[in-house]
């Protein structure tokens, strides 16, 4: 059983573009890195202008798109920036505070100039571990999409304490993507995918571009994070992975920082596919390689 593949040719190209087209139910994660300028914080408008033009071409063929967007930091720390160190926890909650209405103006405007309406929803961990909030969450993002108004999810900085914190948007992504029942789970990120090291350490690592079962192996080439408002690395992005997979949904991580970023991927860009066994014995053997370790 091969637990992952290494080779990004014609045929992973169209099974890409299969996997995004077949997929009912999609949710979309934005990294920080993408959607504000590292070194001024301002909103990387143009760009994101290219991801809502992929989201409407998603939606107007029948395809539900859920949001999940960091950046709120990292926009509203601007108006920090006297300090010559990263923002402490309330200075953080304070800048997310500020950070997520100029966010959420920005898709608003986006969306609203394609004829879509948008939604909010800020989580903390408490609304996905408690059954009923769950419910609730899950109940309000299927009227949005009802109604057509494109759900734009983060967690609540502002008010989550360390206990409730889900801490990075990976995970929170894929639990949003197992709360609603999502086919697929695209992390855009500032890399091209998994590599076998990270690649900003080692020129010479090679990208991973499909994983059906996150080993040992697999999990020992995670790393984590140099991007100043980034809170995820590849360790978080490879538990979101396996929250996604023992749900059932696909996930794919691919570099966002391009215009058109979701048609990069239909398009057969690098990108790392993780896709859960569908046969029950497959699977058992991945668990098995798992606790034999
Ligand atoms: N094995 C790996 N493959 C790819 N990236 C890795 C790996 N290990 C660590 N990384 C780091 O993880 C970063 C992506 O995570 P992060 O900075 O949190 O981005 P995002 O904004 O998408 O959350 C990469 O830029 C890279 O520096
Ligand atoms: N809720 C935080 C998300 C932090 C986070 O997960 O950032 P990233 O690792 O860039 O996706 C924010 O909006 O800044």
């Amino acid at each position: 059983m091969s637990s992952f593949l290494m080779q990004q040719d014609s045929t992973s190209a169209i099974a890409s573009a299969v996997q995004l087209l077949s997929a009912r139910r999609l949710i979309v994660k934005i990294g920080s890195a993408l959607i504000a300028d590292a070194d001024t914080g301002e909103i990387r408008g143009p760009w994101l202008e290219t991801l809502i033009e992929d989201v409407v071409r998603f939606v107007a063929r029948g395809q539900q798109v859920i949001i999940v967007t960091s950046g709120a930091v990292a926009v509203g720390s601007r108006r920090f920036v006297q300090l010559d160190r990263r923002p402490e926890t309330g200075e953080k909650q304070a800048a997310a505070a500020i950070g997520q209405v100029q966010l959420m103006h920005a898709y608003e405007q986006s969306l609203k100039r394609r004829g879509f309406g948008v939604g909010q929803l800020l989580l903390t961990g408490e609304d996905i571990d408690n059954q009923h909030r769950c419910l609730n969450a899950r109940s309000t993002l299927q009227q949005l999409l009802k109604v057509g108004a494109v759900p734009i999810v983060n967690e609540n900085d502002a008010t989550a304490t360390v206990e409730i914190c889900f801490g990075d948007n990976d995970r929170l992504a894929a639990r949003v993507a197992h709360m609603v029942d999502a086919d697929v789970l695209i992390l855009l990120s500032n890399v091209d995918g998994l590599f076998t090291e990270d690649p900003h350490d080692n020129p010479f690592a090679r990208l991973v571009t499909e994983v059906r079962c996150i080993n040992p192996e697999i999990e020992a080439m995670a790393g984590h994070s140099a991007a100043r408002h980034s809170s995820g690395g590849m360790v978080t992005k490879l538990m979101a992975a396996r929250i996604a997979m023992d749900a059932g949904c696909e996930m794919v991580i691919a570099n966002g920082n391009k215009s058109y970023p979701l048609a990069a991927i239909e398009n057969g860009g690098p990108s790392t596919w993780f896709i859960p066994f569908k046969d029950k014995a497959s699977r058992d053997a991945c668990a098995n390689s798992l606790s034999q370790n």
